[in-house]
């Protein structure tokens, strides 16, 4: 399985990365969602390389250019709710794409254990087509993998992008291991070593979701 990790490369993008993790930045949750976004935006033009190509006739007022464009038909997909800013930055350019959402979060239980709950998915039929999955986090790779399955209830994909702005090792291994190497790739934007004893990802950013949105009960 292919494993890009853009934060690799010397760019803007770990500026957005290192604000995202940045405590001090971490009170302005606009800017927090609107980094996601960013990196969205950058993720999305990434894979964009990757999708197959046709040319196509674009009439100008004064003649008629060619433009090689993408030809596949992409679907934007995310994991409720810290998901949500990721995945406007991904339709900021894949502007035309369908859609589907995903629930699925760490349901605590008293013990300080969690298990993933699933309870709603909004999908188009995937059958032939390109599967943008999205998470900011990839902790333990449990919510991924769970969603990854809720999506193939609806439709056999072409292939399907993986991408998280921020994962641990271990999230990275389970995708590798659970899901197929030939038409799955991931995207990654920094890959963290550990997780703590609550599986949250050392240094991480601490939660997104809350972070995005606020803190939630349960
Ligand atoms: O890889 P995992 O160990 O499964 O953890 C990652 C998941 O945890 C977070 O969601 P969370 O459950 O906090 O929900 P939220 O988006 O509502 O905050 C995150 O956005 C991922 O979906
Ligand atoms: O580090 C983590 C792990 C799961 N979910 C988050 O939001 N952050
Ligand atoms: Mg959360």
């Amino acid at each position: 399985m292919v494993v890009h990790t853009l934060g690799e490369n010397n760019s803007l993008f770990n500026r957005f990365i290192a604000e995202i993790r940045d405590v001090n930045v971490q009170n302005d949750p606009l800017r927090f969602r609107r980094n996601l976004e960013r990196v969205g935006e950058i993720f999305a033009y990434e894979i964009s390389k990757t999708l197959d190509f046709a040319d196509q006739s674009v009439e100008t007022p004064l003649g008629t250019a060619t433009a090689s464009l993408p030809k596949d038909e992409v679907v934007v997909a995310s994991i409720l709710r810290a998901g949500l800013p990721l995945h406007n930055g991904l339709l900021n350019y894949f502007d035309k794409s369908e859609n589907a959402f995903i629930s699925a979060y760490r349901k605590h239980t008293e013990d300080g254990k969690f298990k993933i709950n699933f309870e709603y998915i909004s999908s188009p039929s995937i059958d032939g087509k390109v599967v943008i999955l999205a998470d900011p986090m990839l902790a333990t790779g449990s919510s991924m993998e769970l969603a990854y399955k809720a999506m193939l209830t609806k439709g056999t994909p072409k292939h399907v992008h993986i991408v998280s702005v921020i994962a641990s090792q271990q999230g990275v291994d389970l995708v590798k291991n659970n899901l197929p190497a030939e038409n799955t790739t991931i995207w990654n934007g920094v890959v963290d070593a550990d997780l703590n004893s609550k599986s949250y990802i050392v240094p991480g950013c601490g939660d997104a979701g809350d972070l995005a949105f606020g803190a939630k009960l349960g």
